[in-house]
């Protein structure tokens, strides 16, 4: 089985955590846009979904499905009944390394505002220790050098995300070279920098369930 048939099975497998009536936190990337495919079977079904990018926003739309803006959505309900998402990278505990396509702020923030959080990968996910992905910092455009020095003083080797502006129109710092032991303490550390808008460690908002795709078919791990 491909990659890329191993990321539809998750993506297909996701629709079961899909409640109708409610609203759905939908991610961003290559096993997402699946998700959104494979959610326009059930467009009729839900009110809507909150986007976690402009480009998952113009995906949804372009289904035909209802995209509501996180603000006007949390008026009709208390909380999205799910987000669904991928990730480069989870381990063990299920934190995750995110922002590989660059939306992992309003990723963090949507994922904070839904009740679980199903992740959707391929088995080339899965990792002892976090950090062989590039960790991703999105960070407000003065503060670049000031983030990067941080960067090197834990380890890392900064590169800036050349010619790439978040949808916040911030900057991406990709930090190389982190070998992450304690998730939770170094997403702490890193969000606590001024100018850091977040960084792409997932451990307070880590995924509920994680679907990971196997030649063998689609693997739940709680
Ligand atoms: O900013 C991008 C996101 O965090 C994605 O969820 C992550 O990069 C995984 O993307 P893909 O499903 O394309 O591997």
């Amino acid at each position: 089985m491909t990659q890329d048939e191993m990321k539809q099975k998750v993506a297909e497998a996701a629709l079961a955590y899909v409640k109708p009536g409610t609203i759905v936190g939908v991610g961003t990337g290559s096993t997402a846009n699946m998700f959104i495919d494979a959610l326009a079977s059930m467009k009729g079904d839900i009110i809507g979904a909150v986007a976690s990018s402009e480009a998952t926003a113009a995906r949804l739309a372009g289904h035909g499905i209802t995209v509501l803006d996180l603000n006007e959505a949390l008026t009709q309900v208390a909380s999205l009944s799910v987000y669904i998402d991928g990730a480069d990278e989870f381990d063990a505990g299920k934190n995750l390394t995110k922002g590989g396509g660059g939306a992992l702020t309003r990723e963090k923030i949507v994922a904070a505002a839904s009740d679980a959080f199903i992740c959707i990968v391929d088995e080339s996910k899965r990792v002892d220790c976090l950090g062989a992905f590039p960790l991703p910092i999105e960070v407000i455009p003065m503060a670049r050098e000031l983030v990067a020095g941080i960067a090197r003083k834990l380890g890392g080797n900064p590169v800036l995300r050349d010619g790439f502006i978040t949808d916040n129109g911030n900057l991406i710092i990709d930090v190389h070279g982190l070998k992450i032991t304690d998730a939770r303490a170094l997403e702490d550390e890193l969000n606590s920098v001024p100018g850091v808008v977040t960084n792409g460690i997932f451990s307070h908002q880590g995924a509920d369930v994680v679907l990971m795709g196997t030649p063998a078919g689609v693997e739940t791990i709680r």
